[in-house]
């Protein structure tokens, strides 16, 4: 998720908005900075790579943000199945409020990320509906303590990381053509050579993968780990595995009369990239993002369209060691 530079407002718990103080300059100018993959700085805090806005959005979360025990928490990296978890979560868990045959049904009519909010694009936000749905791109180290503390529940969501660096690349290069078709980009090979060094936003995306993967063998019933891939192997496993572990488990009856079926199919790629509104390039559920911006391809294996087989033997062998021991496989 890219964030916009200047026109974020970062709010307090009472509603004010936090003023650009001496003190956030002196932290910024303390922290190790580098270049994104849109060549807009980006700066090394407390282990992840965060731009200006994000970082001050995350520090008055990390501040002020109070869990409650029936808040649900996605957590991806970027670019790995966020609008698609989003829409999922928001529907499995509002079935009894809103049907999906309902016309009004508020994922028509609204992008995933207009309903379910991340943390560190505004915060706070108005929150409408229980349980209250989240999402963020931080690691488990940077989530709040009442996050960790009570009994709010963490679903954890990757991709493989070929096309994860792929589709952001896209994305980036979406952005650009919108922002200024002149910005100066660095190269394909650039950028490649970045993420693999972890320097992306929220990056290195190997230490998120870990923790999260981590905390889901150490306490099963806090995270629960899911990889895009299985997602598009087995939706209809994928989504009661979702829904038993947030506490909406499907009855019998809905199974029998193919709700779960209904839900993957209203939630799927071929049906949310063809709603009007995601397909809007002037509206933005998140600051500067066109809704259009989110849906692409939704394929497994895009990769072999931008990257070398070379490149992507790199990057597997990155994977292989930084995972190594770990008993992960991203594949
Ligand atoms: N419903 C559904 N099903 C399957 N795949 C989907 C879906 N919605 C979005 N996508 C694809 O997810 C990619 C965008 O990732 P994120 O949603 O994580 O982006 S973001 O971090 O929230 O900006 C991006 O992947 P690529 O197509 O490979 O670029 C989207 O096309």
């Amino acid at each position: 998720m890219d964030c916009p530079q200047d026109d974020l407002q970062v709010i307090s718990s009472q509603g004010e908005v936090l003023p650009q103080s001496n003190e956030f300059q002196e932290l910024l100018q303390s922290l190790p900075i580098r270049k994104s993959m849109m060549n807009t700085p980006i700066y090394l805090y407390n282990g992840i790579w965060i731009d200006e806005s994000c970082l001050k959005a995350m520090i008055a979360f990390q501040q002020n943000f109070q869990a409650q025990d029936t808040d649900i928490i996605l957590v991806t990296t970027p670019k790995s199945g966020t609008t698609w978890l989003k829409s999922l979560v928001f529907t499995i868990t509002r079935r009894f409020q809103y049907t999906i045959s309902d016309e009004n049904h508020p994922l028509v009519t609204t992008n995933p990320h207009g309903l379910v909010p991340f943390f560190e694009i505004v915060y706070p936000h108005n929150h409408v509906g229980t349980p209250r749905l989240f999402a963020t791109h931080l690691q488990y180290t940077l989530l709040p303590e009442s996050i960790k503390t009570c009994k709010c529940k963490i679903i954890y969501l990757c991709r493989n990381p070929r096309d994860t660096f792929v589709s952001t690349w896209h994305f980036v290069h979406k952005m650009k053509s919108k922002l200024d078709p002149s910005w100066q980009f660095p190269s394909l090979e650039e950028s490649f050579d970045q993420f693999c060094e972890g320097v992306s936003k929220f990056g290195p995306f190997w230490e998120q993968i870990l923790q999260y993967w981590k905390l889901s063998n150490e306490r099963p019933e806090k995270v629960l780990f899911l990889k895009y891939e299985e997602l598009k192997d087995d939706i209809i496993a994928q989504c009661k595995k979702m829904a038993d572990f947030m506490n909406f488990s499907f009855s019998s009856e809905e199974e029998n009369e193919g709700v779960i079926k209904d839900i993957a199919e209203f939630c799927s790629f071929e049906h949310l990239s063809n709603l009007e509104v995601n397909k809007q390039t002037e509206q933005h559920s998140v600051p500067w993002v066109d809704n259009g911006l989110f849906f692409r391809k939704g394929e497994i294996g895009d990769w072999k369209n931008l990257i070398t087989l070379s490149m992507a033997e790199k990057l597997d062998q990155l994977v292989e060691q930084k995972l190594q021991g770990s008993g992960l496989k991203l594949n």
